[in-house]
């Protein structure tokens, strides 16, 4: 299959590599200082277009890719408050095609599944309370991660009393990070702490007064979003629409 890779980032060089290794060609590279390519007939030549990039450009590289009549597979965060709704309709009703997902990597995919679960659970048992939090490297532009609300929306659509996710503060159990969640009863905090060189950790929190539940995905490598992004690339290939893991793995759908 041939594909073209938009953003030649931390993400980008990955995916190459793994994609070469599933025999794949990469027809062309676009990043920051070539956006003319979206023009070339190397762009135009490919199955579908890889884009990792940034909160900020995501949307106007779908646009590019869009007008150019090329299929995209993306994992870009933060932009999906602004353009989700309408970058949606293009592919439902205006014949484009985006596989998105907040996660491409299958435990993640798994977490959302069993958080989905344990949140329909937790909707008979008001005396636990939920908090999440999310911890990524220090280079990491968007918060909460986009991860983090994907799985705070699976956990407000299924427990009544809980009806929007706010922006919190952590306190760790060391107490090396100072901060309590102080919002109401019907909002779900999120945590967004960066250190490091963190790829991804993720958790959420029941807690009542006698006990706690957590559940946590925690990423070893980069290596579980680029082996997914390609996989959801070769599934692009064959589909259109706007796509997302549960097409990729539908005998996770509730
Ligand atoms: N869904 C998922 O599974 C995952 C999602 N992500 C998300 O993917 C995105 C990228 O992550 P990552 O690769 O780590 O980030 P990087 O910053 O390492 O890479 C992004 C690359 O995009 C380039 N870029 C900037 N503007 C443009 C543009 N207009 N067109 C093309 N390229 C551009 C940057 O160039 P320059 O550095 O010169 O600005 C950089 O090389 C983030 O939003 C992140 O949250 C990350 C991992 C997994
Ligand atoms: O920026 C990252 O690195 C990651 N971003 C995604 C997110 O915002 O959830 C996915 C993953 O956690 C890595």
């Amino acid at each position: 299959m041939k594909i073209a890779l938009i953003g030649y980032g931390k993400m980008g060089k990955e995916i190459e590599k793994v994609a070469r290794s599933r025999g794949h060609e990469i027809v062309c590279i676009i990043d920051i200082n070539n956006q003319e390519d979206f023009e070339s007939e190397a762009f135009k030549s490919a199955d579908v277009a890889i884009e990792f990039t940034n909160p900020m450009v995501a949307y106007s590289n779908y646009m590019k890719a869009f007008k150019a009549g090329v299929k995209l597979v993306s994992g870009s965060t933060g932009w999906m408050a602004k353009h989700g709704e309408e970058i949606k309709k293009l592919c439902t009703e205006g014949g484009k095609t985006l596989f998105w997902s907040s996660n491409f990597s299958l435990g993640v995919t798994i977490f959302s599944a069993v958080n989905k679960y344990l949140a329909k659970i937790m909707n008979q048992f008001p005396n636990y309370d939920v908090t999440m939090s999310e911890t990524h490297h220090i280079h990491k532009l968007d918060a909460p991660s986009g991860t983090a609300i994907t799985l705070a929306e699976g956990i407000l659509q299924n427990i009544d009393r809980k009806d929007k996710w706010v922006k919190g503060t952590f306190a760790a159990p060391d107490g090396s990070i100072s901060g309590t969640n102080d919002c109401a009863p019907n909002e779900l905090p999120i945590a967004s702490i960066r250190e490091g060189e963190v790829f991804g950790l993720h958790t959420i929190r029941y807690e009542s007064d006698v006990d706690s539940i957590t559940l946590t995905h925690d990423a070893k490598s980069r290596g579980g979003f680029v082996l997914g992004a390609v996989l959801a690339a070769e599934y692009t290939a064959q589909h259109e629409g706007f796509l997302g893991m549960s097409d990729l793995f539908p005998f996770l759908n509730d």
